[in-house]
């Protein structure tokens, strides 16, 4: 049955994507909440993105229904997209702009008027002031990944999504990063993310989906998940040093093979 929550931030329902014959999703279901960071996870090739992709309207389900606070992604894709904000694994700009160009760039873009004194009070918020005249190709990784999560949620937006967003980072960064993803929660908006760490799965979800060949075969808090999963012979088996993680869940969910 297909119901729909109008005060869900996100709301996926039942949705099936194919790739001619093959299909990549399978009657998934999970949503969002306010205040909420979930935390999409599973092994390489599960379905992650071309969830993703759905909820970006990128490509439309073959069934299911998407919304995004109460808009239908497919029938009301103009008010779905302005209340999401998308942060891709693999963002760059024009890497001979400046910050400071980019954020005027995605503002005009948004339809957000920014003061010279807004992007500076931003650009602080992140700790980029004294970055402010260098060009994006010239910032560290951490620094690019905080440009494009600003530009992402410069227009306000309630959902978020970041597709594995602190991959390649150093922990400084990652941190950094983690406590802006909190901050999006604190303002009561909802955060759907990608990662394969499990440790920044536990560190900063409130709950996980574990998707495998197109399925969800688990949705909970990190810590119940661990919970439900620590007498299971395949997590034991998996585990490490005597104590349980949700990496051993993981695993011993999905299974050791390796997936290309
Ligand atoms: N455009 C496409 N055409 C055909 N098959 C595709 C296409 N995009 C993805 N697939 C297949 O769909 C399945 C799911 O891919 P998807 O990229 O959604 O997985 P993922 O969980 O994001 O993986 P990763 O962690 O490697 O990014 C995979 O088997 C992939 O090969």
């Amino acid at each position: 049955m297909i119901t729909t929550d109008a005060s869900l931030i996100l709301d996926v329902n039942q949705i099936s994507v194919y790739y001619g014959q093959f299909q990549a999703v399978k009657e998934v279901s999970f949503n969002v909440r306010p205040g909420e960071i979930f935390g999409l996870l599973g092994p390489n090739g599960a379905g992650k993105t071309s969830t993703l992709s759905a909820i970006e309207g990128l490509l439309k389900p073959h069934a299911g229904t998407i919304t995004v606070a109460g808009y239908d992604v497919v029938k009301q894709p103009l008010e779905a997209k302005a209340n999401m904000g998308v942060q891709l694994q693999s963002t760059s700009y024009q890497p001979e702009l400046t910050i400071t160009d980019i954020l005027r760039l995605f503002a005009g873009i948004y339809g957000v008027k920014l003061t010279s004194a807004e992007i500076t009070k931003k650009l602080e918020d992140i700790q980029l002031l004294d970055a402010v005249g260098k060009k994006f190709g010239q910032l560290s990784g951490g620094q690019q990944q905080r440009v494009s999560l600003l530009i992402a949620t410069i227009h306000n937006p309630v959902l978020v999504l970041l597709d594995e967003p602190t991959t390649g980072l150093d922990p400084q960064s990652r941190r950094q990063l983690w406590e802006r993803i909190e901050g999006i929660r604190e303002q009561g908006h909802g955060v759907l993310l990608t990662t394969h760490s499990m440790e920044e799965a536990e560190a900063v979800c409130d709950r996980i989906a574990i998707i495998d060949h197109g399925r969800i075969i688990a949705i909970d808090t990190p810590e119940r998940l661990i919970d439900l999963h620590r007498e299971d012979p395949e997590v034991i088996s998996v585990s490490r040093k005597g104590k349980i993680t949700l990496e051993d869940v993981f695993i011993g969910l999905t299974g050791r093979a390796v997936r290309s």
